[in-house]
């Protein structure tokens, strides 16, 4: 996305305004209970907020829900979620809506959006508050008197009117309220060329020149700024969105990304400009910053297919393709998969002139459980690839693929899974980069580290050197005694790891500790003209163990 000012302005944050305490508008007696209620936990919010309280940047949303949760409520919710902001929500209205279009409309009443309004503000304390549909001016008026006794940082007004299926979704008595009440609140309002249109009693808009004097007639309205959104002009112009402070305008070019899957990209947007607002940015970077998200999701949600209609929802967390065609791991970690632990060597494959996807599809086919790239020497880019073709092979066959030291190109390639040593990234920083569901394994040499890597969040520990190895230098080995000390105070699945071999698998496996899963090899399979049958190999002496074992 390009971005353009014809005059640049530095915009100070929003500045805080304390709201006001609780008013004692309440009746029933549950209500005075819930006051009561409100009170203590305002002296509670007052004590913590002496020790380290994070502040967590929030929206309050006040729209329509949307039953497919492309739109509305449920849109606003995910896009504050994928850009790192709490979001509350106040609903007026819920629709029955798909793909296809809106099938029907039910109406909040209006007191019941003021006591939504008010449980959230009273307690909460949004920063910025984004409004999307409202249906009626009923509401549109219960809003502006609650942010007059409920002051928050910022407004944000999407002018919603009609869904992207063409249907109604606030009738024309609505413009009234806005140009007359919301929009003179509104820090920015974020029309389209349909909402520009009506707010200004029906001016055809077809150019960028009609943008930009739409922007500056809406803003006479009152709002701070005006967002003209240029989407819908015709495709084979470029698509620009006009930004107008009152006194300059900054264009917002971005490429025009072919998908039908735009539904709910106006709530997304406006929810992405209040979650940038609420984390403290000026109103220009907010824009900047939203419209460079909605751009991504759009490219990377142009081809999934949910629902039958003409417009599909946004991948909003750009994770749904992952699910696609089986390319997820779908299961917990599975400490069985330690039994046979193939780890590459850039070098060694390179001696036998064989490819890295060779070497790990002959590991895998001689019975290979998980595989780690351990490319010691590659540049990041030829390891990227490598661990992309890697992941196809390893995918195929269901078998793991975790990548040594890189938590980078773990993440670019969207690997199973890390192991990291005493000396790389911390399990537990590793842990926050990658999320819940990747694998991480840690290398521990003594039972301290093997709790360590507990407390971190690890999943499994690779325990060595047990034999020397020429592999790694200045290899500490710590012996048979040392393997069996940190298997019996480890609370995680342990992979022994140095110096093992078809010659000595089996006095490893046959200490018949605890937690102790596998062996974890590099030169007694890939050091060998032929990984396959070394492989085979191994797989054969550990079947033995493991029913000697039992
Ligand atoms: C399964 C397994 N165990 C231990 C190691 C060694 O990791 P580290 O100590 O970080 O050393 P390098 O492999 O990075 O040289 C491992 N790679 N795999
Ligand atoms: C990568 C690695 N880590 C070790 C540890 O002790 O943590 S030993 C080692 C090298 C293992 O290679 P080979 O199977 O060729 O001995
Ligand atoms: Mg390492």
């Amino acid at each position: 996305m390009g971005f353009q000012s014809h005059h640049h302005h530095n915009f100070s944050a929003p500045r805080l305004q304390s709201n006001c305490l609780l008013k004692s508008g309440f009746s029933s007696t549950k209500k005075i209970h819930q006051f009561n209620q409100s009170r203590a936990l305002k002296v509670k919010s007052a004590m913590r907020q002496q020790e380290d309280e994070v502040r967590i940047p929030h929206v309050l949303t006040v729209a329509g829900s949307d039953s497919g949760a492309g739109a509305g409520i449920q849109a606003d919710l995910k896009a504050c979620a994928a850009r790192g902001v709490y979001c509350s929500t106040v609903i007026t209205a819920v629709t029955a809506q798909n793909t296809v279009g809106v099938q029907g409309v039910n109406v909040v009443p209006e007191d019941f959006v003021s006591e939504q309004l008010r449980s959230v503000l009273s307690d909460m304390r949004p920063d910025v508050v984004k409004t999307g549909m409202l249906p009626t001016t009923g509401i549109v008026k219960v809003i502006c008197q609650s942010l007059e006794e409920f002051p928050v940082r910022a407004l944000v007004v999407d002018p919603v009117m009609v869904s992207t299926s063409g249907d109604t979704l606030a009738g024309p008595s609505i413009l009234a309220s806005f140009r007359e009440e919301l929009l003179p609140m509104a820090d920015i309002v974020t029309p389209n060329l349909k909402e520009a249109s009506a707010l200004l009693g029906g001016v055809p808009l077809e150019s960028l020149a009609d943008m930009r004097s739409a922007a500056k007639s809406i803003h006479d309205f009152g709002p701070k700024h005006v967002l003209v959104k240029g989407g819908d002009l015709p495709a084979s112009l470029d698509a620009v969105d006009i930004l107008y402070d009152g006194k300059d305008f900054f264009e917002f070019h971005c490429s025009r990304i072919i998908t039908p899957n735009t539904h709910g990209t106006g709530c997304s947007l406006a929810s992405s400009i209040a979650a940038e607002l609420a984390k403290g940015s000026s109103v220009v970077s907010a824009v900047k910053v939203a419209k460079r998200y909605i751009e991504s999701a759009l490219d990377y949600s142009k081809d999934i297919f949910i629902g039958n209609g003409r417009q599909g929802p946004l991948d909003h967390h750009l994770k749904l393709k992952n699910y696609a065609h089986g390319l997820c791991r779908q299961r917990l970690f599975d400490p069985g998969n330690l039994f046979l632990y193939a780890v590459t060597d850039s070098r060694m494959n390179q001696k036998w002139s064989r490819s890295i996807t060779d070497a790990v599809k002959a590991a895998i086919e001689g019975g290979a459980t998980i595989v780690q790239l351990r490319e010691k020497e590659a540049d990041t880019l030829d390891f990227l690839e490598s661990a992309k073709a890697c992941l196809k092979i390893c995918r195929q066959h269901g078998v793991p693929l975790l990548i040594n030291d890189r938590i980078d190109v773990a993440l670019a390639c969207d690997a199973d899974g890390v192991h990291v040593g005493q000396s790389d990234m911390p399990a537990r920083v590793a842990r926050v980069l990658l999320g819940p569901d990747k694998i991480i394994g840690v290398s521990c040499k003594t039972p301290e580290q093997a709790q360590q890597a507990w407390v971190d969040g690890a999943d499994y520990i690779g325990c060595g050197g047990v034999y020397p190895t020429s592999t790694k230098e200045n290899n500490l080995t710590i012996g048979l005694d040392g393997l069996e000390a940190v298997c019996l105070a480890s609370k995680l699945p342990v992979v022994a790891i140095g110096g093992i071999g078809i010659s000595n698998a089996h006095s490893v496996m046959e200490l018949q500790v605890p937690n102790l899963k596998g062996v974890a090899v590099v030169s007694a399979l890939f050091d060998r003209e032929s990984v396959l049958t070394e492989t085979q190999k191994l797989h054969k002496v550990l079947l033995k163990s493991s029913t000697e074992v039992r």
